[in-house]
């Protein structure tokens, strides 16, 4: 194994100065005290090569902000209320906690046993990509540590992110089989009975794929990958216990800037063409489709609803846009607004989630239908994931176009809005598109 340097970044000057700055505000319980500084780039390469499906880790990567965060340790679990921040640094914002949150159902099975319904944790360590600098921020709480310590703490964690383990080739399914089509068409009937009936407008049905994986998962690759063919996508993976969820996702659920707030409106599909004639010809089909703009403006009219008694000076385009990603192309809107003041952040993710871009509308309706059909775990599947900060700041996604690794199985998800209209043969079609992404990264 290469040697990782970035035990040996610390400053001393500047953390003792750190250390005895924070003695003296020094005040509160749970207060999460960061030192960041800047490390050199090669440090942070080396680890990423090195990165091993072992440990527990949270990596998210904002491409659009040329910002990406390995989060790792933990310092604090679930207490975003009470947790007051005092940084070092002034010049760089670090967000305080990572996580996300499954969709919203009671779980029937073991799958998604090593993650927590909903989880926000403030790390020990956070390694950032920033433009073309690289930092480390060290979170310490009140009992505060000297530099030989945190040192230490820190080698310790770096090598269980990069030790690769060894693993017992036994293993049986947690979830066997797949949602097959005969399964697919049956629910898509179902729902649709149900559409023609008028109890709901609107029902994201899913589906999943179990694939045996061949050899050990390269991780830092999947990271490399996911990248380069999705540069627009938020990109996450999240490691706990013997799990690795992961994938790269076109929708933001909430992006949260001080009180500049935006959201995206995202559904309506139809694959890439085969030419640049044929990609425009079948975009202008989209815009135009009356099947994909109700699929949609279902997402849009919901959320509008749901932000208008918090937001004011809302926008968004009249027309949904295209967002085009490499096997599939999506009518998208994006909608900003400014947040009133009073309205703390976590209020506007619980109105929100789960928006009918996964879920339905309406959604107690479409929950208990979704409930009712598939015959799995959606877990962290069309959940959210991303960061938050003890200001009220977030960057979320909505985690999609996902897998899941679990022993030798890796666990693929993808689902589509079901609306008067759907037809169950290009709605499979259209899963399978969308499970591309996860699937091309092992068995391309
Ligand atoms: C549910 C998924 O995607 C969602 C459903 C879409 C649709 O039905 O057209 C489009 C984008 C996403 O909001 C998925 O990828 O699994």
């Amino acid at each position: 194994m290469r040697k990782l340097n970035i035990t040996l970044i610390y400053n001393n000057k500047n953390f003792l100065e750190f250390i005895n700055s924070s003695n003296i505000i020094r005040s509160y319980n749970n207060t999460v005290y960061s030192y960041i500084e800047e490390i050199d780039s090669n440090s942070y390469k080396s680890l990423f090569q090195e990165i091993k499906d072992t440990g527990s880790w949270f990596y998210f990567n904002t491409p659009f902000e040329n910002k990406s965060y390995l989060a790792f340790g933990n310092l604090f679990e679930n207490e975003t209320e009470k947790i007051s921040r005092h940084e070092f640094s002034a010049d760089i914002r670090i967000p305080t906690f990572f996580g996300g949150a499954m969709f919203p159902i009671p779980r029937k099975t073991d799958l998604w046993s090593d993650f927590k319904t909903e989880e926000w944790f403030v790390p020990e360590f956070i390694l950032m990509k920033y433009e073309s600098k690289y930092f480390l921020t060290t979170n310490l709480n009140d009992s505060l540590l000297n530099i030989p310590d945190v040192s230490n703490r820190l080698s310790r964690r770096l090598k269980e992110l990069t030790e690769a383990v060894e693993r017992n080739e036994k293993h049986t399914e947690l979830n066997s089989g797949q949602v097959d089509y005969n399964t697919w068409r049956m629910q898509i009937d179902a729902a649709l009975d149900q559409i023609k009936s008028g109890y709901v407008d609107k029902v994201v049905l899913a589906r999943y794929l179990v694939k045996t994986l061949k050899k050990e998962a390269e991780v830092s690759q999947i990271i490399l990958n996911l990248e380069e063919r999705y540069p627009d996508c938020y990109i996450y993976l999240w490691r706990r216990k013997g799990s690795l969820f992961f994938g790269a996702s076109p929708e933001k659920f909430i992006s949260i800037r001080e009180s500049k707030l935006s959201i995206d409106a995202l559904a309506g599909s139809a694959k890439r063409g085969k030419d640049k004639n044929e990609d425009e010809e079948i975009a202008e089909a989209l815009l135009n489709d009356s099947k994909n703009l109700f699929e949609h403006n279902a997402v849009l009219s919901y959320i509008l609803d749901r932000i208008k008694d918090y937001a004011s000076d809302i926008k968004h385009p009249e027309r949904p846009r295209i967002k085009k990603l490499r096997n599939i192309q999506h009518l998208w809107t994006p909608v900003t607004a400014v947040i009133n003041k009073e309205v703390p952040a976590g209020d506007l993710t619980k109105r929100l989630f789960p928006t009918p871009a996964v879920c339905g509308l309406p959604k107690e309706r479409a929950l208990g239908l979704i409930k009712k059909l598939e015959t799995f775990d959606r877990g962290l599947y069309s959940g959210i994931l991303g960061w938050k900060d003890a200001e009220g700041n977030a960057e979320l996604t909505v985690s999609i176009r996902s897998g899941l690794l679990r022993n030798n199985f890796v666990y693929l998800f993808a689902g589509c809005g079901i609306v008067d209209g759907s037809d169950s043969k290009e709605e499979f079609k259209e899963t399978e598109l969308k499970l591309k992404p996860i699937l091309n990264l092992f068995y391309s």
